[in-house]
């Protein structure tokens, strides 16, 4: 059998404010290479809480979780950051994009960041990922100069830039009219598809959540089976 992308074992998590409250009951599934995958479930019934955990991004829990076939549970905060920055592509309900900085340079920081390309290459790469969302006509602009799609889409194409195993979303449509909602699930089909790449997005839509190879269902912190 191949190897999991991601796997997670009895996760649990608590929050202790205002009272002690167990938010994730022994949570575990594995994920495979290029599959598109929802997590779904009422509001409140743990999915944020369960794909910061799964990004790396809250390292407060119980159980073990690997990406990759490396256990990141053991890891320091150096460690993570360096998985996340790599391994993994991340896009919010909201884009997190730098305004007064142009398509291109949002697109490509990432990849300057790690440092292991030069920006020509980078760039040449940028533009690649904007062409394929369509929105390689809008480079030059400002961030703030976009549509709401528009710079949504900036935003998977710097999701992309690092040619991360798996891309993560919360919700990623939520700010989105049905058009956009529409575009931005073909673009994360697409991704699966014709990158082999993994995704897994969470979102209370129940026709987006449809749309992926599998649905992990959530109820009060646990995954219905
Ligand atoms: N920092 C926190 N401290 C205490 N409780 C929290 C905290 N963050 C979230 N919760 C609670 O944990 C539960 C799960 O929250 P979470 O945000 O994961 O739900 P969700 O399924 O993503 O909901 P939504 O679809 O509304 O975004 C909720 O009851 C929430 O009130």
């Amino acid at each position: 059998m191949e190897t999991p992308v991601l796997q997670a074992i009895n996760i649990n998590k608590y929050f202790l404010d205002p009272v002690r409250f167990r938010v994730l009951k022994d949570i575990s599934f594995s994920i495979g290479r290029g599959s598109f995958v929802s997590i779904t479930g009422k509001s409140g019934c743990g999915k944020s809480t369960l794909l910061y955990i799964l990004s790396t991004m809250d390292t407060d829990y119980e159980g073990e979780l690997f990406l990759d076939n490396e256990a990141l549970q053991e890891k320091d905060n150096a460690a993570l950051a360096l998985v996340r920055n790599q391994k993994i592509g991340f896009v919010f309900q909201f884009h997190y994009l730098i305004e007064e900085f142009n398509v291109l340079k949002n697109v490509m920081l990432p990849a300057m960041k790690l440092g292991k390309f030069s920006n020509e290459m980078i760039e040449q790469k940028a533009m690649q990922h904007l062409k394929t969302l369509g929105i390689y006509d809008q480079a030059l602009k400002n961030a703030s100069q976009l549509s709401g799609g528009q710079k949504q889409r900036v935003a998977i194409a710097r999701a992309l830039i690092n040619d991360p195993l798996i891309i993560m979303g919360d919700e990623p449509t939520g700010n989105l009219d049905k058009k956009n909602s529409d575009i931005v699930f073909g673009i994360f089909k697409e991704i699966c598809l014709e990158n082999k790449q993994t995704t897994l997005v969470v979102t209370h839509d129940p026709d987006f959540a449809k749309r992926a190879d599998r649905i992990i269902q959530m109820e009060d912190g646990k995954i219905l089976l």
